[in-house]
């Protein structure tokens, strides 16, 4: 075995993942032609049936290992939140298995958080649904606050998450959850937020999760944020897991790939 190689996290084997919308109005249009081309033989009867198929991962597989910060990417609707909600338990697979050590943790912009509370309740409450004690979450909770910047221009804190802009609730976000060390950390585009300090700051952390020996997954349009903290990419196409290899050679592809429209 090569010396660098560490024990597996999350184990993805041959997956599909189909969503299915139930509902009047399918088979018309467009709407008809893409379904065309994504369902089998076996679902054409719930299509007719009403039931919309969107096939959204198709078979993909690969091994993370304990220390590796991997990028996911991909141009719109091209499988990246959907595999990330899988990996975390929270969607079937279609087909093919899903193996994690410990349980991950999914940190998205559009995790729950109680918009009518305040964010020091959603810090407290967001703490203990991260699995802190109670008394882990009053000794970060001058971090987490800290690391958040919220209150940079004044005291939001104290004021109801409603108040609060999405950049500065997804900073928010990312702060609570990473104020606990995850064996599997799920990042969606929760960088992309935040100003540039913000960034760096999250960067930091992810590099000290990483030498606790975690894994980590962040979804990304930002190429840079990418570049910067993950070591691995995952680039992902129409639900296909087009490239899996070191960042520079992955976002070349990928920056080739968007940046060169229909050439
Ligand atoms: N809840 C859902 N029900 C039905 N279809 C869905 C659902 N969520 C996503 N999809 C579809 O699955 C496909 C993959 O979506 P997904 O959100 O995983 O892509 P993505 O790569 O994360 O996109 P983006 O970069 O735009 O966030 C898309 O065709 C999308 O329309």
């Amino acid at each position: 075995m090569a010396e660098t190689e560490t024990a597996p996290t999350v184990i993805v084997d041959q997956v599909d993942i189909v969503y299915r919308v139930h509902g009047t109005g399918a088979g018309r249009g467009t709407a008809t032609a893409a379904l065309n081309r994504i369902i089998g033989g076996r679902r054409r009867t719930e299509a007719r049936a009403g039931v919309r198929t969107v096939h959204a991962v198709k078979n993909v597989s690969f091994t993370a290992r304990k220390g590796e910060a991997i990028g996911l990417i991909g141009t719109n609707g091209s499988g990246k939140s959907t595999l990330l909600k899988a990996v975390a338990g929270l969607l079937p697979v279609e087909r093919g298995r899903i193996f994690t050590d410990g349980q991950p943790s999914l940190l998205g912009v559009n995790a729950a958080m109680m918009n009518d509370l305040t964010g020091e309740r959603n810090v407290r409450l967001g703490g203990l649904a991260m699995g802190m004690s109670r008394e882990q979450v009053a000794e970060r909770y001058d971090d987490i606050v800290e690391f958040s910047g919220i209150n940079e221009k004044g005291d939001f804190i104290t004021l109801p998450m409603r108040t609060y802009s999405s950049g500065m609730a997804a900073r928010l976000r990312f702060s609570i959850a990473a104020a606990k060390d995850h064996d599997v950390l799920l990042i969606d585009e929760a960088l992309a937020t935040g100003d540039r300090s913000f960034q760096k700051r999250s960067e930091a952390r992810i590099r000290e999760l990483r030498k606790h020996a975690g894994t980590v997954f962040l979804v990304s349009h930002n190429n840079k944020s990418i570049r910067d903290t993950c070591d691995r990419v995952l680039w992902l196409e129409r639900g296909e897991l087009r490239m899996d290899g070191p960042t520079a050679d992955v976002l070349k592809e990928y920056e080739r790939f968007t940046g060169g429209g229909k050439g």
